[in-house]
This record gives C-alpha cells, structure tokens and sequence, in this order.
C-alpha cells in the first residue's frame, strides 16, 4: 500500500490503469530525466527508455540522474538503474540506441500505451511522430529552450500533428550584413566562424547555412569584389605554417579589406565608417598579454588583448592542420577544421576575430562565454524549465489515458510575470498535412519476387484504380512517377525497400486526387503461385480537401491566438540566435498574457477521491 498511497489518491480509479500500462519514452536528456522521475513515481507499470548517447559532464548540472562516474556510460541504461530505485515496482527496459533504427518498428510502437518525446532534434521528433501516427498510439511531445517549454498531445486523427505546422529552419544572414556593413556582435561572429574560420581552415564560405545568397542578384558588383577577396585570402593560406603567416592574415582581413570597403561610394553615408587596424601599434600593446588571458572567458577583452588570442589560435590551429597534412591521415581529401564550440582553439579563434571586427565596426565586443553560446547556436538550459515541462507532460498523458481528450491541451511555459503556463486548445488535423491527413495501411511483400512494376502497376493501378498521374517514393527518395520508369523492373531488395520501411504514393492528378497512401512494409515469402504483394487488410483512400473547405474543428474552441502557432517548436538545436529569440519571447509572452486573461489555469477539486491537483483545464 505504502507507495501507491499518494497517486492512488490523487488518481482514483485511473491508477491501476497506469499499473498496468506499458509506455515508451524516447531521449534521456534534460526532460527525459524529469520526465522517467515522473512517471515512475506515477507507477507505470513498464517504461522503456531509448536513448542513442552516452553522459557528458555538460549533462550532470540538470540531468540529475547521471554522476561523475557515469561519464561516458550510456543514458538510457544509467537513467534505468537511478530511476528505478524510485520504486521496485515499475519494470523499466533501456535501449542503448537510436530510435530510427528498424529493431523499433511500427508492430513495437503498437505495444505502448502512450509515447513521451523528451528529444533535442526535429529529425527524431519527426520520426517518432510518423511512427505513432502509423501505429495509432497517442504521442506526448515536449521540448524546452531557456525559460520556454511546451508540451503537445498528439492522437492520430483527432489533434494535429507534429508536422501540421511548418517549423522554423535556423536563422540566416545575408551576406552583404556579415561581409560589408555588420551591425551588431552575431553579424561579427557569423563572419569569424562562418567566413574567416572556414576560408583559413576549412573548406569555402559557400557552403556555410548561415550566409543567405539571396539577395545576391541585387549586389552583384560588391559580390564580385567580395568574391576576390575570398581568392585573395585562400591565396594568403598557401603561406601557412610562416613566421609571417598570421601578420599576413591579420593585415588583409582587418587592414586591407576594411580600407577597401571603406572607400566604397555611398556605404558609408548612414553608418560610420569602419576603422582599420594597424597590426604594428596593436602588437607592440599586446607584447605584455599572456597566453593564459584565453582561459578568462567571462571578461571582455581589451583590443590587445583580443589581437593576442588571435594570434596565439591562429598558430595553434594551423599547426594542427599541418600536423594532419603530414600524417596523410585524410587520404586524398585535403585535411580541413571544423568550428566546435567545445573545442577551444577554434572557439579562441572566433571569438578574437568576432572581437577585432567588432572594433573595427565600432561594435560591442563580448566575452568569449557569451560568443561561445552564440556561436554554438545554444541557449542555456534550464533545470527548472525541464521540470515543469515534464510535469506538464504527465498531466496531459493522464487525460489521454483517461480517453478525455476534449481536455487536453497544447501548454506553453514562458518568462512572464503574469503567468508562467498558458494553453491553447488542440486543433484537429491540418487537411493538407502531408504526414498525419493520408491513408497509412501495412503492405505485405514478398521482396524477393516482387517488383516496382507489381506495385505500381497490378497493385496501384488495377487493384487501387490509381490513374496515370502518381509517384511512388521510399525513404530515400523517388522510385517512380511517369517520367522516371527506369526502376520498374526492379525488385524491391535492389531498390533498398525493406521490411519495417515505408513507402509513399503521392496522387498527382488534378481531378480530385487521394490524399497521400503511405504504406509500412511488411516483408513475407508468399506462395509461387500468390501474387508477391497485398494489402494486410481492405482499404478506403479519402480524396484530398478542396482547397476551399473550411477546417472542422470537432467541437474544440478555436484557439484566440495564432502568433505562434506556425512557429511551435523551439529547442536549443532548432533554435534561433541571440537577437531573434528576444523577438520570439516578446510574441510568447504576448500569447501568454492573452491566455491569462482567459483564466486558463484553476486549481480543481478532483471529484474521484477529494484529492486537489493542479490542472490546467
Ligand atoms: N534519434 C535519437 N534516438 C534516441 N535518442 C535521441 C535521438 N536524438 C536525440 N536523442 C536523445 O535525446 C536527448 C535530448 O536531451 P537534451 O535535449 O537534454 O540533450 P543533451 O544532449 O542531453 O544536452 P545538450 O544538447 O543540452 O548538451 C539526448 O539525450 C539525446 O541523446
Ligand atoms: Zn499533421
């Protein structure tokens, strides 16, 4: 009796209905701690725990399951063994592993009562999404950034999905800001590791997500100059490994190419003009600056400073590239660095360079902490913030498990000082969801007889009644659509359709199409004398919506606000930078205020045993 006293009170008769119910929960990391804390305490009767890592000692000021001794031993298994002292009676499996592997197919998904996503990326979360959708269980999503948490139910056919709404893709500057006219330190710091890091280091500025082309047709001409300058500087990079290597590089990117732009017509007419550097003046200053100014990185330095550290990277990088040339360890590739926030050279490096051009720009400098979580793209993560995210994760699966899905809600954690929690009320499906508004059926096939041609053709089309117009693509990308019919001779073995993958048919013509067929494979010898493919059960294909149709909304309230609807997910890997999430927050807290005026949030009694929870109906 003793441990279930206090969930068997609070939960009435919903308690043994957790005894007995087996759940998943994918990712070990800030919520997933939280979140297994809870839901062992609840007393779930099984938990399985998928998490692909091993601890880092990053991980130990919030992932309160972990210790030092556990560094580089793997989550999932020590998250289970911590955990599990919580209470003997919940049976908990770990598996050290990725949750995209096939071992966790659709058929193991159908074996949980609810699912609880407590990852950090949108590739995983999306995949757990499909995998539920596919298997019909209901989905608890969450992530978290900073003081920002929100948890989302998610229930095939009845709330949208994950992928209902467009996520955000990471914030890009155009180049004439980051190579011409910046304007504040991410400006400085996007050209230090973005341009200047992978020119010098790494392989060219054209590959870096964060420059934008886009508006390069309009500034053709500086382009072109900017174009030069980038030769001008791989040519200087010959030069590497010199004494005189690093005054080259310091004059042509803080002297020579600030000269240039300055003396551009017009540039300079708004904004102040840029300031070179003179390398004699500065480094006779920074002759007394010892190496170990580096380690300081919660002061700002001073220009002498910055120019030593600069110096001092420069020198410890290129003789790691040496290094790597004359061990031939990369083979024919030529060797290259990578910019990583936890590496400190290059971290040394960027920051000093950020700096420099920031002078130059009459720019605030920052210390090398700041631009270290600026560079790395990464907003603090807050233990505090994972807990009641987690919390609020327990709280929606319990309405779920109550079959009450009218109450659940989409909940918001935000800094306000009005209120920290706010709900919206859950959305059906997006019509032209190309992920939760298709038809999902398992498909049994034969794959060693059946080919691309007894898909599109015998099944698709004489049994289906599909018309000309359609593709067919797996996960890797297009199989078949009517210009690419190369593939139909092939079995499915050859085109890496397996067991457990999925395949998609995509209804392309204009009258009145389906809406997307997504078909899980299940591979299966068949009799000689059968036909190598058939459906596992009898199939109804819905026609997409007109555009026109208005969205049901099954009896919910459709939410007041819509500022963030398009934009839900924020975690630190999605996230943006610095001065956009400030942005980002002043619309949260906006909702949020709207929210409380609707007094969201009561305290209740609850009827089943007396007992006062805090919900957020
Ligand atoms: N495809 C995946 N399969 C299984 N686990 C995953 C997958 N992708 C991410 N994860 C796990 O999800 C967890 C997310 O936790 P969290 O956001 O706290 O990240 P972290 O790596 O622990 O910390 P941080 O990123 O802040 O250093 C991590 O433990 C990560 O290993
Ligand atoms: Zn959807």
């Amino acid at each position: 009796m003793g441990r279930d006293r206090y969930p068997k009170q609070s939960l009435g008769s919903l308690h043994s209905h957790i005894k007995q119910s087996r759940i998943l929960m994918v990712g070990a990391g800030g919520i997933g701690c939280e979140l297994l804390k809870n839901l062992v305490l609840t007393g779930f009767g099984e938990i399985h725990i998928v998490d692909l890592d091993t601890i880092d000692l990053s991980n130990l000021n919030r992932q309160f399951l972990f210790r030092h001794e556990h560094i580089k031993k793997s989550k999932a298994l020590v998250a289970k063994e911590s955990a599990g002292k919580f209470n003997p009676n919940v049976k908990i499996e770990a598996h050290h592993a990725n949750i995209k592997d096939p071992q966790f197919n659709v058929q193991w998904f159908k074996s949980f009562a609810i699912v609880f996503n407590a990852l950090d990326n949108l590739e995983a979360r999306r995949h757990v999404n499909k995998m539920c959708l596919a298997a019909d269980v209901p989905l608890i999503e969450s992530g978290t950034t900073g003081f920002n948490g929100q948890v989302q139910v998610i229930k095939k056919g009845q709330t949208e999905c994950y992928d209902c709404n467009v996520k955000e893709t990471p914030k890009s500057f155009p180049v004439c800001t980051i190579r011409s006219t910046p304007s504040q330190p991410i400006h400085c710091i996007v050209w230090g590791k973005s341009y200047l890091f992978t020119e010098i280091f790494g392989t060219s500025e054209d590959d870096a997500p964060e420059l934008d082309h886009t508006e390069d047709s309009e500034n053709a001409k500086e382009l072109e100059k900017l174009r030069q300058e980038s030769q001008a500087l791989k040519r200087i990079r010959e030069s590497m490994g010199s004494e005189e290597f690093p005054r080259m590089v310091f004059e042509k990117v803080f002297k020579e190419d600030i000269e240039r732009l300055r003396s551009m017509e017009g540039m300079w007419n708004t904004r102040k003009p840029p300031e070179p550097l003179d390398y004699d003046e500065i480094s006779q200053k920074a002759l007394g600056v010892g190496s170990a100014i580096a380690q300081r990185d919660q002061i700002v330095w001073t220009l002498a400073e910055n120019f030593a550290v600069f110096i001092d990277s420069l020198r410890r990088l290129s003789s790691r590239l040496e290094e790597l040339r004359a061990n031939g360890e990369t083979g024919n590739a030529p060797p290259i660095l990578t910019f990583d926030k936890d590496d400190a050279d290059t971290l040394d490096f960027v920051a000093a360079s950020a700096n420099l051009r920031s002078y130059i720009f009459g720019i605030e400098t920052r210390s090398k902490f700041d631009i270290k979580q600026m560079a790395g793209n990464i907003i603090p993560a807050i233990a505090t913030t994972n807990a009641m995210t987690a919390g609020l994760c327990v709280l929606q699966a319990f309405k779920v498990m109550r079959d009450d899905l009218e109450k659940a809600k989409m909940v918001f954690l935000v800094r306000s000082t009005e209120r920290v929690i706010s709900v919206e009320s859950l959305r059906p499906p997006k019509p032209d969801c190309p992920v939760c508004s298709v038809t999902q059926s398992t498909l049994i096939v034969d794959t060693s007889r059946a080919t691309l041609n007894d898909l599109v053709q015998d099944f698709l089309r004489l049994e289906l009644g599909y018309g000309e117009e359609f593709s067919v693509s797996s996960e890797a990308g297009i199989l078949y659509d009517p210009e690419l019919d190369d593939n139909l001779p092939k079995k499915f073995g050859e085109l890496g359709v397996k067991g457990d993958s999925f395949i998609t048919i995509v209804d392309e013509q204009d009258e009145n199409p389906r809406v997307n067929l997504v078909l899980a494979i299940s591979e299966k010898s068949l009799p000689e004398d059968s036909k190598p493919i058939h459906l596992a059960e009898k199939l109804d294909i819905a026609r997409k919506p007109k555009p026109s149709t208005p969205i049901e909304t099954n009896g919910h309230a459709v939410a007041v606000t819509n500022g963030v609807n398009g934009k839900r997910k924020r975690d630190a890997a999605e996230a943006d930078l610095e001065d956009d999430l400030v942005r980002k927050r002043g619309k949260v807290a906006e909702q949020s205020s709207i929210a409380a005026q609707n007094g969201d949030v009561i305290v209740l009694d609850d009827s089943t045993n007396g007992a006062i929870l805090i919900d957020d109906d």
